[in-house]
């Protein structure tokens, strides 16, 4: 497992002088939530590196939602802590949430006000804005996130898209240091997943730090610098997205005269491979390219081109959250 907190605690390590909680902008130490006998998640020692884009990723169950309802002290754990922005959770709560925009599931708007109106009594509520900016900071937001034509349409009529990017606006009433995005692109069309895309892209590059969970692991490697993977409650990998892609280990791409005949010519002499996408795959943890094409050749396979590939996303998703059934 490539572990941020190990590069971190390095950073912090050389840099001496700063405050080493100042690498992060959340972190948990054993963080665990059990419902009954269900450990909806087990103990688990997220570190979110501060301007960083992180994907939380997993499948249905793992613990994602859990995890950052915790994290935004929406609900209590059942052990562990939660430090956001350098502030212990929830004792300084008053003091770091103002810092941190959230989107999570089932925002508490008003269904019979419109997405204006509703903005307008969160933006009231947040102490880090003055009365005199809240109606432009309303309209900025509703601009934002491409709502300022149904503005004042009544909540209850948005489509589930609209309700979302509502949610978003009030995670960006007012700069933020963090913010959190509990599956941004449910409900959204391809314009709109873009939109969020644009949005994230826009937060990064003013040195926002973003935790997204998603179910699309696609957005997630377009989007984000770091990932980390929960299944079963646990949080089975995280780190740099291209450090966890280069371990997800090199192979080579074969494209042959004859699949059949290479699979059997690599098979006999002890070199697993597959066919994808019209090639043959090997797997290159075990044996190195030129063996593998020796191979071939001997074997009286044409080859007409070799590459070499990585592992993607979604093979490393798939190796991380395979059941072991
Ligand atoms: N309030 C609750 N009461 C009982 N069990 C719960 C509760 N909330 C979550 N769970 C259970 O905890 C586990 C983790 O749920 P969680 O919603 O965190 O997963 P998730 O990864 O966000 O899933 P999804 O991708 O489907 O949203 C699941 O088994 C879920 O049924």
């Amino acid at each position: 497992m490539t572990e941020v907190a190990d590069q971190a605690e390095q950073v912090g390590a050389v840099a001496a002088a700063p405050t080493p909680v100042e690498v992060y902008a959340a972190r948990t130490s054993g963080l665990r939530k059990t419902y009954g006998d269900t450990a909806a998640v087990a103990g688990i020692d997220l570190a979110v590196p501060r301007g960083a884009v992180v994907g939380v990723l997993g499948p249905n169950g793992s613990g994602k939602t859990t995890t950052i309802r915790m994290l935004l002290g929406l609900i209590r754990p059942t052990a562990g802590s939660v430090e956001l922005l350098g502030h212990a959770l929830p004792d300084e709560a008053d003091r770091v949430l103002p810092k941190v925009g959230a989107l999570v599931e089932g925002p508490g708007f008003h269904p019979f006000l419109s997405g204006r109106e509703n903005l307008l009594r969160c933006a009231a509520m947040e102490p880090n804005l003055a009365s005199q900016d809240i109606r432009s900071a309303v309209d900025e937001a509703l601009r934002r996130v491409g709502l300022t034509a149904a503005a004042d349409r009544r909540f209850r009529g948005y489509s589930l898209g609209m309700k979302q990017r509502l949610g978003l606006a009030a995670a960006l009433l007012v700069p933020r240091e963090l913010v959190v995005l509990d599956e941004p692109t449910n409900g959204l069309d391809p314009a709109g997943t873009r939109e969020i895309r644009q949005i994230i892209a826009e937060l990064h590059a003013v040195g926002t730090t973003v935790l997204v969970s998603s179910h699309l692991l696609a957005e997630v490697e377009a989007t984000c610098t770091h990932v980390a993977v929960m299944h079963r409650g646990t949080l089975v990998a995280q780190g740099g997205l291209a450090e966890l892609l280069e371990s997800g280990g090199p192979h080579l791409m074969i494209s042959t005269s004859d699949l059949t005949a290479g699979l059997d010519a690599l098979r006999d002499n002890g070199i697993s491979a597959r066919v994808e996408q019209q090639a043959l795959r090997v797997d290159l943890s075990e044996v190195d390219a030129p063996e593998v094409l020796a191979t071939l050749v001997r074997a009286d396979v044409g080859v007409h081109e070799a590459r070499r590939g990585r592992a993607g996303l979604e093979d490393l998703f798939a190796r991380l959250t395979e059941e072991e059934s």
